[in-house]
């Protein structure tokens, strides 16, 4: 009887599962969007049952569409949306608030109250992160501050906290196993890098009991099986934060390699191995995986808009009809026509991180077209990921060999190609475009011997199309240079 992975992928938008065989083909999908809540200006919230209720949907969907039982689940891998944090009643599983979600800038004033009182440099110290309500810590004081007696009833052990990956892990052991892994640890403000536990002074800073918090434990290990949900025991076998498990389905396993996710926005990750390298440039550091007690580090920036700026061009200026059509009309013009878009709609990120900037277009002529908008919107993804690049390369020192990228717009060719001409360096589009999920199988898989080590895994990757630069070094130095006078201008606008 063959045997399979289940992978369940809880991202921002869905909750995902799929089913893997041993040579990484994705069998079957099943999938369930979810409701974001916006209760004021900034604020991002999602009701976190749910998400388990999404998860439990998929769970059973997948299995019925392909017709593959529950005895052929080999083991259960979890991955998902990072820093998303809810706080739940230890006794009745009933959240008390709704899961905060990563993008929510509710708790913004503790942060910034905290930067007032010199405590940045400290914090990126231990934790390896920059003071944001971004991470973890902030939104699990919003929510012990707003919601009646919460702090006490965690002080005296009521309440739990997890991010997804803790909460369906506790859900699915029907509340035998209160986890988190390394990686998704990191991301909550409140673990030390160094030590990889939980840090006293963090703790006594954001004032969290420690007796709400998760036991941090490897990404890939049997943590559990699931429980009530089916007749066979199903080891769950890994929980990681969806970027670092992309980082994994790319099999970035080598120091300096890096994936690019272009999503909604972009998340680039490089695997910096045993080394803590701390950013001088705007990036977070962070876990990537921890497997048999061996950690490999990563380094990390984001880009806030990336695919959503072609969303603008179809929903907010309406020159295309859907992304797909971005790659046909920017080819349908030789260049850019002398035009740079820079869509820092929600301000910039990485490696800038200035959060009050506006958008801006820069060039027009009167020849200017949609078609030189549309090309200039789709070169900012390159450009915009090329400025992290350049500081990973600072911060670690290592060369980049090759850029490995998935997500919806990896799907352009013209920005692949236009990608490599502007880093001059290789950039290869993984045939699975699902990494994220096909991380968390891998992790889930080489704990029940389904795969046997990295090397197998890393023999199974399988190109989907590679683009080599082919722009001279003068055109190339001419592009980077107006995109950075694009970008000094958009910052003192
Ligand atoms: N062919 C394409 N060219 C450019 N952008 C695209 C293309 N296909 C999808 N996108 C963009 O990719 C994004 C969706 O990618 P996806 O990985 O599903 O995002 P997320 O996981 O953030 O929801 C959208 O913003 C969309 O505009
Ligand atoms: O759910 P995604 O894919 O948008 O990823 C969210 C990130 O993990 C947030 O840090």
């Amino acid at each position: 009887m063959d045997q399979y992975i289940m992978a369940i992928d809880q991202g921002t938008t869905s909750t995902r599962a799929i089913l893997f065989d041993s040579e990484s083909n994705i069998i079957s999908v099943a999938q369930k969007e979810l409701e974001n809540f916006y209760p004021h200006p900034g604020w991002v919230e999602q009701n976190a049952n749910d998400i388990w209720a999404s998860t439990v949907g998929v769970m059973f969907e997948v299995l019925a569409k392909s017709g593959i039982r529950e005895q052929q689940i080999a083991a259960i891998g979890i991955t998902n949306q990072r820093e998303t944090s809810v706080v739940w009643d230890k006794e009745t599983g009933i959240p008390i608030y709704f899961a905060i979600v990563w993008q929510s800038r509710q708790s913004d004033a503790y942060c910034e109250k905290f930067k007032d009182e010199g405590l940045e440099d400290m914090i990126k110290e231990k934790t390896g992160l920059l003071l944001d309500p971004y991470f973890s810590a902030s939104k699990i004081r919003w929510i012990l501050d707003h919601v009646e007696g919460a702090q006490q009833r965690a002080e005296k052990g009521e309440l739990l906290f997890g991010t997804m990956d803790t909460w369906l892990l506790w859900k699915l052991t029907k509340g035998e196993k209160h986890m988190s892994d390394v990686s998704n640890a990191s991301r909550t403000m409140l673990m030390n890098i160094h030590t990889l536990e939980y840090d006293e002074d963090l703790l006594k800073l954001w004032n969290i009991p420690r007796c709400m918090l998760p036991q941090i434990v490897d990404s890939s290990m049997v943590y559990g099986v699931c429980k009530g949900l089916f007749d066979t025991p199903i080891p769950i076998a890994s929980l990681v934060g969806d970027q670092q498990a992309a980082l994994f389905g790319q099999t970035c396993f080598d120091a300096g390699s890096v994936k690019n996710t272009y999503g909604t926005g972009c998340f680039l990750l490089m695997n910096t191995k045993d080394r803590i390298i701390h950013s001088s440039h705007g990036l977070v550091t962070c876990v990537g995986w921890r497997i048999h007690g061996e950690v490999d580090y990563v380094l990390e920036g984001s880009v806030f808009v990336a695919g959503a700026a072609i969303q603008w061009l179809r929903d907010g200026l309406k020159i295309i009809q859907n992304s797909s059509e971005s790659e046909q009309r920017a080819t349908s013009v030789q260049d850019c026509g002398g035009v740079y878009v820079v869509p820092s709609f929600t301000g910039l990120g990485a490696p800038y991180w200035k959060p009050q900037v506006k958008g801006a277009i820069f060039g027009l002529s009167r020849g200017t077209s949609q078609e030189h908008i549309i090309r200039a919107t789709l070169e900012s993804l390159a450009y915009q990921t090329a400025d992290v690049i350049e500081a990973m390369r600072e911060d670690s020192g290592l060369p980049l060999t090759r850029l490995q990228v998935d997500g919806g717009a990896s799907r352009n060719n013209f920005l692949l190609q236009f990608q490599s001409d502007i880093l001059h360096t290789q950039v290869v589009r993984s045939l699975i475009s699902e990494t994220t999920a096909l991380g968390a199988a891998y992790l889930a898989g080489l704990a029940v011997g389904y795969w046997k080590d990295q090397d197998e895994i890393r023999k199974q990757f399988q190109i989907g199309g590679k683009f080599d630069p082919q722009m001279d070094e003068v055109s190339r130095n001419a592009r980077i240079c107006g995109w950075k006078r694009a970008v000094s201008a958009v910052m003192i606008f």
